[in-house]
């Protein structure tokens, strides 16, 4: 008596008869349900079943709908923050665990050649060798069972997969099989993976593997091209009808008497000799599809010795019923044959046939996985509540149809995976793949938690009042934004940050805080930058005058290792360098050390912090596919809303306890993606007002904070999307989420870089305002005075200056308010107003800029921006000089009532502003910018009051 046999005994079973053929009949199925019931069981004991076999769309069925896995996904995402693949395979391993149990008894009585339970490999890796082999290696060890077998696709790439998998003692399945050739080279690869073993000096017991060749779609694909041609006329009509429903058994015989050959051969005897199981042929893809064949055709056909049928429940339930048992397989072989070259005469092409099938079934399963993975995010989302902030749609139904289909080609096309593989061709494929670290920053940080818990106590012990940093751009709005929304922490220092080389503020800052105890922060990822380099050489003299050689103490830096800041650092006796990442860019740098440190010093709750994070971080993850993946939704809405829409200026409203986050949104979304003559201009803060006062160039997004919401924002919101527009609403249910919204914002600008088709990891146009900035503070550095600078007009307290060009369009007038009539009557349709103040930043100046800018808005009905230098040169400043040229802008300077020196220099920080300000507007107008410069003479806040004058009656 064979193995095969043992087990027969109900007579009137025609499941329980395969045995005594040689078949073991397996079930191509899996629910938890199933197992849990008992119903697995009571197949294996009343039915004979032998193996279970699982496939993607399986798990689908059995996971994608019903609530039989939710008391599972919720214990899950109450102990654990994961992602929707984690999700899955835990599940997934949970049912393969539980059915591997229920079969044990089978492997063991069998000897180990039954009893088996099937798990494949991520059908994304179907054409990856390696991931395929480390896959396989993974879920071999995460499940655990000695009666598992990985189930590997028979592409050209999954066979080596097989040879690596068996040499290495994994039972494998091998799916996928539609041809004899394909077949061949994975019988190949079996034996060349135990032969591999053997001359290790290795055992090859007990290594189990079947190759599993699918039938009915041959037939469904053979027979739809019959139909097709007899519906046509065919000549040979009634030759191709005889062959309906008969080629893909046909083609399953051939495979079984290669077979055959196979282990009479002496290469198999050998391995036979040495106790190698053969790899038997499974029979899947065996459900009738075509309901004029017999429900249990491709059972009834195919049965004999050594093989395995996986059947469906449906199937094997027709076939308990009316079976027929007998040696089908190995009868009438002539025949086969002759079927066979019968429809290569006929020019049905098998071969084909055959290879579309591997594609289509790597597809399908690729679908059902998205499909599932896309189920498990929902359901994710929908249990997670308010753990998670909640994003709703309102767009206009032409823009929501282009997002729906950008979706679906990101989804076809593995986009999200290849942006967490790094695929740099996914934007303008040059070296975006080297900035990419902050996709998993957070789980680093999380890792390093206690470095930052402990470096926080040390700040507490320190007792100090106030922190102050100094950085620009990345290195000071993500800080910015974790001190105005958290605020300050008892025991801990106020958090200030200092962006600016504007005398006055630099001077009001220092009025707040009390040097002597004050924690410096000096931010710079590249060490190099000019103003915290100088802001760094101003408060070090003056903590110096206060704390004498202890001075080095009250500062630290963070800064990319290597940097000229690290050795500043080291020379300056620093407490402490923490350092960035150099894979990370500095817009993208708030969840590194350059984020987590501020946040530290603070006393904000880290943990808590990066586990918002993370949230954003695993709901963005690579298993996620696009359409439940909120970074890629917002990411496809700013993206396609812009290339398609001609909406690109991402107005950008946030409840009051979270405003600031519009800041660091500016420079994220500007400097990456405004480059190349395209990208998105960001409208931060632009109080929102009705429908009409907007262009049709705008996306809303509006950043509701649940615990908190402004009723006025909501009514206008409200009517906002009631008018049409297109408006993204997302709620954070408490002010933590700020971190979650970091990372997802962060991912959405990734892709909507894509989708515009730019490097969104560089600035190229930043660094020709600082070049020309640095040939300014130079040449006043050799002559003491800044180079001749004569305005083309001039009106009471105001001078406007402007390169020849721009000023030849505005000459026409010699009052403020004709030169700023002209200059506004350069703006159309789609273009937008940006007032570029080079003044002190406080509450008063906050205020009027908002006002005009207002005035601007509703006068001329375009998006406005209302910045500060030159804080946002190191912001927005790249998509004014590289974005598209729809930009009109007008600076505004003043006299500097208060001066500070820069220690080590000649010029003062007013001197440099001034630099900052003439090297930008050389660089706008040498890109064919819009620009004017208004500065005012003698007292700011009249002259501030004059100018709103002017601009509210020039438009
Ligand atoms: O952190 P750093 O290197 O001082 O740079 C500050 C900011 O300046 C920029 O390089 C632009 O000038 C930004 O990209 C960056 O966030
Ligand atoms: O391994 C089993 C296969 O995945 C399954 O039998 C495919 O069957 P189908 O062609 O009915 O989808």
């Amino acid at each position: 008596m064979t193995a095969y046999e043992a087990g027969t005994g109900d007579a009137a079973n025609p499941l329980k008869q395969l045995a005594r053929h040689g078949q073991s009949p397996w079930l191509d199925f899996i629910q938890r349900s199933y197992t849990e019931s008992g119903k697995l069981k009571k197949l294996v004991e009343e039915d004979g079943l032998k193996g279970v076999t699982s496939n993607p769309s399986i798990f689908q069925k059995a996971m994608g709908h019903g609530t039989d896995y939710d008391p599972q996904i919720r214990q899950i995402l109450a102990d654990r923050i994961v992602d929707a693949g984690t999700l899955y395979e835990t599940l997934a391993i949970h049912d393969i665990r539980a059915a591997a149990k229920v079969l044990h008894p089978v492997y063991a009585q069998t000897a180990k050649v039954d009893g088996y339970v099937s798990l494949e490999v991520s059908p994304y890796l179907a054409r990856d060798t390696k991931a395929t082999i480390a896959e396989a290696r993974r879920l071999w060890i995460a499940v655990g069972a000695p009666n598992l077998m990985i189930k590997i696709p028979g592409t050209d790439e999954g066979a080596p997969a097989v040879q690596a998998a068996i040499a290495e003692g994994i039972n494998v399945n091998v799916t996928l099989l539609f041809s004899l050739s394909a077949y061949k080279k994975v019988v190949e690869a079996y034996i060349a993976g135990l032969e591999e073993r053997l001359s290790r000096g290795e055992s090859v017991k007990g290594i189990a593997s079947v190759a599993s060749f699918f039938v009915s779609r041959i037939d469904v694909k053979i027979d739809k091209e019959i139909d097709a041609r007899i519906a046509a006329g065919d000549r040979e009509a009634e030759s191709l009808r005889g062959l309906r429903g008969k080629v893909a058994i046909a083609n399953a015989k051939q495979a079984y008497e290669y077979w055959q050959g196979i282990v009479r051969s002496p290469r198999w005897k050998k391995l036979a000799d040495a106790g190698a199981m053969p790899q038997r042929l499974l029979w899947a893809s065996t459900s009738t599809k075509d309901k004029t064949f017999s429900d249990v055709l491709y059972v009834d056909g195919l049965i004999g010795p050594e093989t395995v049928n996986t059947i469906p429940p449906a199937t094997f339930d027709d076939f308990r019923d009316h079976g027929r048992v007998a040696d089908t397989l190995t009868q009438d072989l002539p025949g086969a044959h002759r079927v066979i070259s019968e429809a290569r005469r006929l020019g049905l092409d098998l071969d084909g046939v055959t290879r579309t099938l591997v594609t289509e079934g790597v597809r399908g399963f690729e679908d059902a996985f998205d499909a599932l993975l896309g189920a498990i995010a929902a359901k994710q989302a929908a249990f997670l509540g308010n753990k998670v902030t909640k994003t709703t749609l309102n767009l206009p139904a032409s823009l929501d149809t282009a997002v729906r289909e950008e979706l679906e080609a990101w989804r076809t096309k593995g986009n999200v995976r290849r942006l967490w593989a790094g695929d740099a061709t996914l934007w303008t494929g040059r070296d975006e793949g080297n900035w990419l670290k902050w996709l998993t920053i957070v789980d680093d940080q999380l890792l390093a938690l206690s470095k930052f818990e402990e470096f926080q106590a040390e700040v507490k012990a320190r007792g100090f009042r106030d922190a102050l940093l100094l950085g620009m751009g990345g290195s000071s709005l993500g800080p910015e934004v974790l001190a105005q929304t958290f605020g300050k922490h008892e025991g801990f220092p106020h958090l200030y940050v200092l962006d600016s080389t504007d005398p006055q503020q630099i001077r009001d800052f220092q009025d707040r805080i009390d040097i002597s105890r004050t924690l410096f922060i000096v931010s710079s990822k590249s060490g190099g930058t000019l103003e915290p380099n100088i802001l760094k050489a101003y408060f070090f003299d003056q903590a110096k005058k206060v704390l004498g050689d202890k001075v080095g103490s009250h500062f630290i830096t963070v800064t990319d290792p290597g940097s000229h800041m690290e050795d500043v650092a080291k020379k300056d006796g620093f407490w402490k360098i923490f350092y960035g990442e150099k894979q990370i860019g500095g817009r993208y740098s708030v969840l590194s050390d350059f984020g987590l440190v501020p946040a530290a010093v603070a006393g904000l709750p880290l943990k808590l912090l990066l586990e918002s994070a993370l949230r954003g971080e695993k709901s963005c993850a690579a298993s996620v596919p696009p359409a439940q993946n909120p970074g890629v939704v917002l990411g496809s809405v700013l993206g396609v809303a812009a290339r398609d829409f001609g909406r690109d200026k991402v107005t950008i409203i946030a409840s009051p306890g979270i405003y600031d986050m519009g800041a660091w949104l500016e420079q994220l979304l500007a400097e990456s993606t405004g480059k190349d003559g395209k990208g998105l201009i960001p409208i931060d803060d632009e109080t929102i007002g009705k429908p009409d006062v907007y262009g049709k160039d705008r996306v809303f997004a509006y950043l509701r904070l649940a615990e908190d919401p402004c009723p006025r924002q909501d009514a206008a919101f409200a009517a906002l999307a009631e008018a049409g527009e297109p408006v993204v609403t997302i709620e954070l249910h408490e002010r933590r989420q700020v971190l979650e919204e970091f990372f997802r914002w962060e991912f959405a600008t990734a892709v909507a870089g894509s989708i515009i088709g730019i490097n969104a990891f560089n600035q190229p146009d930043v660094e020709a305002s600082k070049i020309e900035t640095k040939k300014i503070t130079n040449a006043y550095n050799e002559t003491g005075k800044l180079p001749p600078y004569e305005p083309f007009a001039k009106d009471g307290p105001f001078a406007f200056y402007a390169d020849p060009k721009n000023a030849a369009a505005l000459k026409a007038g010699t009052t403020a308010e004709a030169i700023l009539k002209a200059h506004f009557a350069r703006a159309g349709a789609g273009d937008y107003v940006a007032l570029l103040a080079y003044i002190d930043r406080d509450t008063a100046t906050r205020e009027w800029i908002q006002k005009v800018r207002l005035s601007v808005r509703d006068g001329l009905k375009l998006a406005t921006a209302a910045e500060f230098g030159p804080r946002f040169q190191h912001s927005t400043g790249q998509a004014y000089k590289g974005g598209p040229n729809t930009g009109v802008f007008m600076q505004i300077t003043c006299d500097d009532v208060v001066n500070l020196p820069v220690p080590g220099e000649k010029y003062t920080f007013g001197i440099v502003k001034e630099a900052q300000a003439r090297g930008d507007m050389e660089v706008l107008a040498e890109r064919g910018r819009r620009v004017l410069r208004v500065h005012i003479h003698g007292d700011l806040k009249s002259g501030l009051e004059k100018l709103a004058q002017a601009i509210s009656a020039a438009v």
